[in-house]
């Protein structure tokens, strides 16, 4: 049977069938030898319904002290996508047969009064990835939980914001864990548990390499097509090549095979090493090492291994010495077994979907609700306060701040505990970005143009330093409708420092953006895009700053990194803290950075939660001696 539509844009033409036992299966019209450039119809079911809330205004809060250039002036396509339920259009203004219920005062979504009254089972605190999976996964276990989001959407880092008729998303478009098929895709896994199911369209190339000495690599959604690509550049290293990348393969495999909980729930942990011993002490052994020093054991070129550096520098942010074996072989074979998928219409809906799940489970959603402080009572979290005066009471409190935010301003009167120190003695927080978002002319870009690009011209060691590679997505070259007919949208960023952007005037903070952009674009233009300034439409750009107030993120960190040489992920806390009744979720948490990264938090946080709330099997003798295990495990990090 025919499910759903052909679709062709520069790179994409496939039809896709479903087969008689209701599989999906896919045809390939042109390009016949292209099999990964396949738009995938997973199906859709659920809507974006922001009742009440009209996101073109809201948008204008983020960057809204940006310096916006606005060159045209285009409409938006007026682009509908048919959802069961649910009509919506690309403003995310919604027609729903439902509405929820909104209180606009207040910007509470859900059925209930969000009130001091209430007591709630979970108070989460932030709607970012991690916070909302957290969320909807206790809502589906039966908790009624309260989400308390400080900025008028959800998402934080993964949210979007709309200018001109350009949908931006506010932070990566490279997504994992967004496939059909495994135990590993866990962006498709939260949406699930809430009824909900996303279009997304699969990115043929996870990202262009450009790197010094022209090394130019591009990493195939094929894993073979990639292997091939990096052995003809280097085919006196195929074997080490092979070996390295097999290496991460063992270790995504024994992922795989597993279910993912808690792991700091006994009865789970250990009832996964009795059923997969082999898979198990695999993620064992490797949990404490790092990528650099296992290519190291295979791999001799310099070149390589800084190839390597960098496959590992975009996702973490550090080279590859640094960065956990577990993490690396996520991210370094996902990316070909499911493969990366971008959801239709942006990165903004699956916050947008998840919250609208939880709602359906019956919990509820506060906006512009600016948590200041975390309630302690008898050394239990009891609840907290907002910016307002308001207070609400749960009987477990959850955290999607980062752990600078949590223990630094919403527990400052609090000793900091032991093991929130340990934490800080081995992590660091990582530099923010600065980031360009900006709409160009299409014709600037050559049709076989790539979505996602980093850029390093001319010596490794700047690969590390503030502004040294440059970060792109042009996620219109997968979903053209995110932007007005005939345009492009371009989204660079660059790692930089708050301490570069603090003490200037208003004056001088502007003209300095526009300085350090401008350099930015001229880099691109000189290797990539000949004449790409000059096809500007729109641009707004933000810094450590931006990041630091629409993200409500210490110093608009991007997340934790270590301060020397980690050991692997040993060092990383997950969910319990030191304080009775309140965890942490998000990337402060293992294993790190990384929308997938943070479902996984979120997962293993309301399982733990869920367990300690008499919701989940809980074994109280063998809890306290895990949880004693894992923190001293962590001091040997
Ligand atoms: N920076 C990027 O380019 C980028 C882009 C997309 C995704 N990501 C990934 O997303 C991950 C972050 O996800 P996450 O779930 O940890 O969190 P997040 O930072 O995305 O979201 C946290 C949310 O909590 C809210 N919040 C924080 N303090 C609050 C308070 N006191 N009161 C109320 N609300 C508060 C914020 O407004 C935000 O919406 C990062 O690891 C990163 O890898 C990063
Ligand atoms: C407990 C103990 C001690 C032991 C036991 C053993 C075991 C069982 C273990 C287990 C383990 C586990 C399960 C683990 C898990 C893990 C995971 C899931 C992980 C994940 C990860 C992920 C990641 C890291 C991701 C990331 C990503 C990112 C960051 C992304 C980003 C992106 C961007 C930035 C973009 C780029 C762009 C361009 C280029 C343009």
């Amino acid at each position: 049977m025919l499910l759903s539509h052909s679709l062709s844009t520069p790179k994409i033409r496939a039809t896709q069938f479903l087969n008689h036992k209701g599989n999906t299966q896919f045809s390939t019209s042109k390009p016949t030898n292209q099999k990964h450039m396949i738009h995938k119809i997973l199906s859709v079911d659920c809507g974006y319904q922001l009742a009440g809330l009209d996101l073109r205004s809201i948008n204008s809060h983020f960057f809204g002290h940006g310096s916006a250039i606005h060159l045209s002036n285009h409409r938006p396509r007026s682009q509908k996508h048919r959802m069961k339920g649910c009509e919506v259009n690309r403003d995310f203004t919604v027609r729903s047969a439902s509405l929820m219920a909104v209180d606009e005062g207040l910007g509470i979504e859900g059925n209930g009064g969000a009130g001091s009254q209430m007591q709630y089972d979970a108070i989460v605190i932030g709607s970012g990835i991690g916070g909302l999976v957290a969320a909807t996964q206790l809502a589906v276990k039966g908790a009624r939980v309260l989400v308390l989001e400080k900025y008028v959407i959800p998402g934080g880092s993964s949210g979007f914001y709309q200018r001109n008729g350009y949908t931006f998303d506010v932070g990566s478009s490279v997504m994992f864990g967004f496939s059909d098929k495994g135990n590993l895709n866990l962006i498709t896994q939260a949406l699930a548990a809430v009824g909900c199911q996303m279009e997304v369209i699969p990115d043929p190339t996870t990202v262009h390499f450009h790197l010094p000495n022209n090394l130019s690599v591009r990493v195939h959604r094929e894993y073979d097509e990639f292997i091939a690509e990096l052995t003809s550049r280097f085919p006196h290293e195929k074997e080490g090549i092979l070996k390295f990348y097999g290496e991460c393969w063992k270790i995504f495999n024994a992922l795989n095979s597993l279910e993912l909980k808690s792991l700091e729930e006994p009865i789970y942990l250990f009832g996964q090493f009795f059923q997969k011993p082999l898979e198990c002490l695999t993620l064992a052994y490797f949990l404490p090492q790092n990528a650099g020093a296992i290519a190291r054991k295979y791999i001799k070129d310099p070149e390589l291994l800084s190839f390597i550096d960098a496959e590992c520098f975009i996702v973490s942010t550090v080279n590859a010495l640094q960065t956990p074996m577990i993490n690396a072989s996520m991210v370094l074979c996902d990316r070909h077994f499911g493969g990366i998928n971008y959801p239709v219409g942006g990165v903004g809906g699956i916050a947008k979907s998840l919250a609208k799940g939880l709602i359906d489970q019956g919990s509820e959603i506060l906006y512009k609700a600016n948590v200041t402080k975390i309630i302690i009572e008898h050394g239990k979290a009891v609840g907290v306060r907002l910016s307002d005066g308001r207070e609400f009471f749960a009987k477990t409190i959850i955290s999607n701040a980062t752990r600078w935010d949590t223990f630094g301003k919403l527990l400052k009167e609090e000793k900091l505990p032991k093991e929130e120190e340990n934490f800080q003695k081995v992590y660091v927080k990582a530099p923010s970005f600065l980031s360009v978002h900006m709409g160009v002319k299409a014709d600037v870009l050559t049709p076989d143009t790539d979505c996602h690009h980093f850029l390093l011209e001319d010596v490794w060691t700047k690969l590390e330093q503030p502004y040294g590679s440059i970060f792109l997505s042009i996620p219109t070259v997968l979903d053209p409708s995110l932007a007005p007919e005939g345009h492009h949208i371009l989204h660079i960023f660059t790692t930089s420092s708050i301490e570069d952007w603090e003490g200037l005037t208003p004056k001088d903070y502007d003209t300095k953006k526009q300085h350090v952009a401008n350099e930015i674009l001229a880099r691109l233009e000189k290797k990539l895009f000949p004449g790409l300034r000059s096809s500007i439409t729109f641009m707004e750009v933000g810094t450590p700053k931006t990041h630091r107030r629409y993200l409500a993120r210490d110093s608009g960190t991007y997340g934790p990194m270590p301060r020397r040489t980690p050991k692997g992920l040993l060092g990383m806390p997950f969910n319990t803290t030191g304080i009775n009744g309140l965890y942490c979720v998000g990337d402060s948490c293992f294993p790190g950075q990384g929308v997938i990264a943070v479902a996984f938090s979120g997962v293993m946080c309301a399982h733990r939660v869920a367990a300690d709330m008499g919701l989940e099997k809980k074994a109280p003798l063998l809890d306290d001696a895990l949880l004693r295990l894992l923190g001293w495990l962590r001091t040997l990090a």
